[in-house]
């Protein structure tokens, strides 16, 4: 029962075109299109195809059974990445002589984009991590391990081997990742290197020698998070979740931002990682609805954990937690499941913020940057996602250069187009008393969980 309503949710995907697995079943099916149709030479046309594949998505059969084979035949080969749908490549032609197998697929034509991947062979990966040497394990999640690792030409990676939940299950999680990351490029996320489909589902990275944000401020070697460099994560941290929503062709909503989905390079440049949940919001759509909790206790904002509702304000909520944990060094929930935001609010309403500084930091900060860092993650954890800046307008404020710090209220209303969650919000008019009912009922669920 379970695989058909999986298989069921994921036959639904691959026909929305605005999900990951959609883009690149359309992607695949663009490529598919007979040739005796020209390609069409102007914007509206190419439109015209994308409707055309979107009705073609309908079909049941899928192209992906294809595009494993040829992923796995073509071991170590250059392949482009996934073009993002609205600029793709346009429709290919058959070769006819080309293998049976994948007769009706032209890679070239399909990966005809900027950034190159590479198609690993399951033995590629074994020599690269010493055939999964345990003691190559840099990391664990809830759905993989990560296994440090190093190529033939010396280039340092992270291996994620998908290893929790069923096949079903694992390959979800891999489609919804690649989907998003092959069409992801800037500083502040991480680099994605190519995949291998060959026993089992990897995907690769290169290697963000710091690990995460999480193991370093909850870690050991705590110290080496000076205050500066605090600032900088803080900084880039913004700076990539602003690209997600506001850079991309299509706004992404990362649903998972915590410090243990951030990573550092060796000069402490964050990279967000781990887009197992992220989702892709349509320019119509104001918001996206989830009736199954994922993600992370301590960072949910309320009205995800309410009504189930995913859009750019729940990330806003997430990093506000996360700015908090950069402050205070503090975990989003410690181990008796206190939780940070609960902690925190009286102090940063009360202005008391030498009593939110990590004792660790003694009196190792900039005054000006704390401020800033403080009144901005106040602004971002606020009850009503109306009162929570968009992410341009974080980084203004963690930069000091936005008057949303001063005035965020009347601003921010003014300023934002309202997404759904704030005009829901706004409607039910947010008093004290609910928003305490709600911080309850998370820290219930926190508790049980
Ligand atoms: N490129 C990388 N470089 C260094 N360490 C990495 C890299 N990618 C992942 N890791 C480590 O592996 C951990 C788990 O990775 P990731 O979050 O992608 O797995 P996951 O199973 O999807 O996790 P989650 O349970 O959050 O969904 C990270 O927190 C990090 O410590």
């Amino acid at each position: 029962m379970l695989c058909f309503l999986l298989q069921l949710t994921v036959e639904k995907e691959k026909q929305d075109p605005e999900s990951p697995r959609g883009a690149l079943e359309a992607c695949l099916n663009r490529c598919s299109i007979s040739s005796s149709e020209d390609p069409p030479q102007n914007k509206e046309a190419i439109e015209n195809a994308d409707a055309d594949v979107r009705c073609k998505n309908l079909r049941a059969s899928s192209n992906w059974g294809k595009f494993f084979k040829l992923w796995k035949r073509r071991s170590m080969k250059r392949l482009s990445s996934f073009p993002p749908l609205s600029c793709a490549p346009v429709i290919s032609k058959r070769n006819k002589n080309a293998d049976p197998d994948v007769d009706d697929l032209n890679l070239h034509d399909i990966y005809d984009f900027q950034s190159s991947l590479h198609s690993f062979s399951i033995t590629d990966l074994e020599i690269a991590t010493d055939y999964f040497n345990p003691e190559n394990i840099i990391g664990r999640g809830g759905y993989a391990e990560v296994y440090q690792g190093i190529l033939p030409e010396g280039k340092l990676i992270a291996v994620k081997r998908l290893t929790k939940g069923t096949p079903d299950e694992q390959t979800a999680e891999f489609l919804s990742e690649l989907g998003i990351i092959a069409h992801v490029d800037h500083p502040n996320t991480a680099k994605f290197i190519g995949c291998c489909t060959e026993d089992g589902m990897y995907l690769v990275f290169r290697l963000s020698p710091l690990g995460s944000l999480g193991s370093l401020l909850h870690g050991p070697s705590k110290d080496k998070l000076t205050w500066s460099r605090r600032y900088k994560v803080a900084l880039g941290t913004a700076d990539g979740l602003m690209y997600l929503h506001e850079g991309c062709q299509r706004r992404i909503i990362h649903r998972d931002i915590k410090a243990d989905n951030i990573l550092l390079t060796e000069d402490f440049q964050p990279q967000i990682c781990d887009f197992g949940l992220a989702k892709w919001l349509p320019k119509q759509l104001t918001h996206h609805n989830v009736s199954k909790f994922e993600g992370t206790f301590g960072y949910f904002a309320p009205e995800y954990f309410m009504h189930g509702i995913v859009d750019e304000k729940t990330d806003v909520f997430s990093f506000g937690v996360l700015l908090l944990e950069l402050i205070t060094g503090h975990p989003a929930l410690d181990e008796s499941q206190q939780s940070l935001v609960l902690w925190a609010k009286p102090l940063l309403e009360k202005k008391d913020i030498k009593k939110l500084v990590d004792p660790s930091l003694g009196d190792e900060y900039d005054q000006d940057e704390l401020n800033r860092l403080t009144s901005t993650a106040s602004l971002c954890i606020e009850q009503s996602s109306l009162l929570r800046p968009r992410m341009s307008q974080v980084v203004e404020s963690l930069l000091g250069q936005e008057s949303c710090v001063v005035t965020p209220r009347e601003d921010n209303r003014k300023m934002m187009q309202r997404t759904y969650s704030e005009e829901l919000l706004d409607s039910i008019e947010y008093n004290s008393t609910r928003h305490l009912r709600d911080l309850d009922r998370i820290r219930e669920v926190a508790l049980a969980s």
